[in-house]
């Protein structure tokens, strides 16, 4: 059974009011917040690394955390790095809930989980939308989520690629269970596509954080992924 989930990506965020951002999403609905971690290097752009994490952590404690009134969520940090294994330890410590590394930036990607679930991480990993799903195939049992890029990785604000849905499509159908993410171009016109192809987790910044009714956007993206759920069997 799986859940539909939306997390809003932070890089859409206006960063000088980071903490008020995220606080808005929550309150509006947000499962999880998608912070996408950019080198410069595995990606042509840079964006934040730990010590910004680390701070919005403080704004924004964990799920279960009891000692604090503050809106809390899920970090799911999508690391568009190259060598992810170098960051596994500081984004551990930072407040990392889920390390998302690319299949493309690691030569060892079962070592690469183990490491990150000996830091008490959720592991995931991601594939470009040149790299072929298959790869996932394996490597699958061993994940917590998948993510199925809907745009090549690098800028937010980007055109959703529909031809992607295959790869989401044959994930779902392997892997019943499985949080199966698709990021990049994700909003109200584009979900029906995510949403039929199995995804039950929406990455979505745009269409969030420059929506007009922030809360109506998260409750349709999470209504069209229900919807497909049940009719697959799949809500719980
Ligand atoms: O990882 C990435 C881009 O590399 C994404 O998380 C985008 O930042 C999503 O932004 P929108 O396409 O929803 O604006
Ligand atoms: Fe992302």
């Amino acid at each position: 059974m799986v859940k539909p989930i939306v997390a809003p990506s932070i890089l859409a965020s206006d960063f000088a009011n980071l903490e008020c951002g995220c606080h808005k999403v929550i309150n509006a609905g947000a499962d999880w917040l998608h912070i996408d971690v950019m080198d410069g290097h595995f990606v042509p752009n840079i964006t934040l690394g730990q010590p910004i994490v680390a701070s919005l952590r403080k704004a924004v404690p964990r799920v279960g955390d009891t000692t604090s009134p503050k809106p809390k969520a899920f970090f799911d940090c999508h690391m568009m790095v190259e060598s992810p294994e170098r960051w596994v330890a500081d984004f551990a410590k930072c407040g990392a809930d889920q390390f998302t590394f690319h299949y493309e930036a690691t030569e060892d990607p079962l070592a690469l989980v183990k490491l990150i679930r000996s830091h008490n991480m959720k592991a995931a990993c991601a594939i470009k939308p040149g790299t072929p799903v298959d790869v996932l195939y394996e490597l699958g049992p061993h994940l917590d989520m998948a993510l199925v890029m809907t745009v090549e990785p690098g800028f937010g604000g980007q055109k959703f690629m529909i031809d992607m849905m295959p790869k989401v499509e044959a994930l779902r159908n392997k892997f019943p269970h499985m949080n199966i993410q698709v990021d990049g171009g994700l909003g109200k016109e584009t979900i029906p596509h995510a949403a039929k192809a199995g995804a039950n987790v929406i990455v979505a910044g745009t269409s969030v954080f420059t929506a007009a009714d922030t809360a109506d956007v998260i409750s349709y993206l999470k209504q069209e992924v229900s919807t497909n759920l049940e009719a697959r069997g799949l809500l719980g």
